[in-house]
């Protein structure tokens, strides 16, 4: 049976991970998340961690070997084509893990946190877009609060990707998170509807 994977997007700090969180608890849905594998991607010795020293030198790691990820950050949220040559090598290696965790799991149904779903093109690897979305204004301060960044810190990560209103403009679902959480949860409960809990 083809399974059905539902990818979920939004800009950053709009709520994705609150919403997979609930999907897995009150759900019981299975989650795949494309940050765990972008780690891993740069895991110590790894040869993506090795190239990425190669063009940034040895103090874009830190004394153990991990990489300096707010330094590698500093660079690539404000300097887009040295985000495009860091993007061409991890975006695979995401890529080719989900593919191997959705052949391997039993489940029929799974969510996929992809923030960036549309920007990397990985659209056709899922069967239906959810994206979570806020006003640009929460979405800033959201981040600042989370990440406790500065304002041109956050400006600069929010513009490294699409904006919220193109997300929802490609969207099979939104779900509106400008309002409270209680409000985020119901929306939820009511997409959930429609999808089929025995195919879970
Ligand atoms: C640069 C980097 C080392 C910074 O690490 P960090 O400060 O620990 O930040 P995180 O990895 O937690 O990422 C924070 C946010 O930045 C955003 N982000 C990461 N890489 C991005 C990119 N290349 N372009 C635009 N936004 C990006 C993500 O949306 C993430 O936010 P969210 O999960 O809250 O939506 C890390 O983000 C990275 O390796 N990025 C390149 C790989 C990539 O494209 N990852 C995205 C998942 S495929
Ligand atoms: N409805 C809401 N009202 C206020 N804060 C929220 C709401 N939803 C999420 N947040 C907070 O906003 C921040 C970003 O949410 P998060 O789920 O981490 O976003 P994402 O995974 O999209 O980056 C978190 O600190 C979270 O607690």
């Amino acid at each position: 049976m083809k399974k059905h994977l539902i990818g979920l997007t939004g800009g950053i700090a709009t709520g994705k991970s609150t919403v997979a969180n609930y999907l897995v608890t009150a759900y019981n849905l299975p989650m795949l998340d494309a940050d765990v594998y972008a780690r891993d991607a740069v895991s110590v010795g790894s040869p993506i961690i090795t190239q990425i020293s190669q063009r940034y030198g040895k103090q874009i790691l830190l004394p153990d070997g991990n990489l300096n990820r707010s330094q590698l950050g500093e660079i690539i949220f404000n300097q887009p084509e040295e985000r495009h040559w860091v993007e061409n090598l991890i975006h695979p290696y995401v890529r080719n893990c989900f593919t191997q965790a959705i052949n391997e799991l039993s489940a029929n149904t799974l969510i996929l946190v992809i923030p960036l779903l549309f920007e990397a093109g990985l659209e056709n690897l899922v069967g239906e877009i959810w994206v979570v979305s806020c006003s640009p204004q929460q979405q800033q301060q959201r981040l600042i609060q989370r990440n406790n960044l500065t304002n041109e810190q956050a400006v600069a990560r929010i513009s490294s990707q699409l904006s919220i209103a193109e997300k929802v403009a490609r969207a099979d679902v939104v779900l509106d998170n400008s309002s409270t959480l209680e409000s985020l949860l119901q929306q939820i409960d009511l997409v959930m509807k429609r999808v089929d809990t025995n195919l879970i």
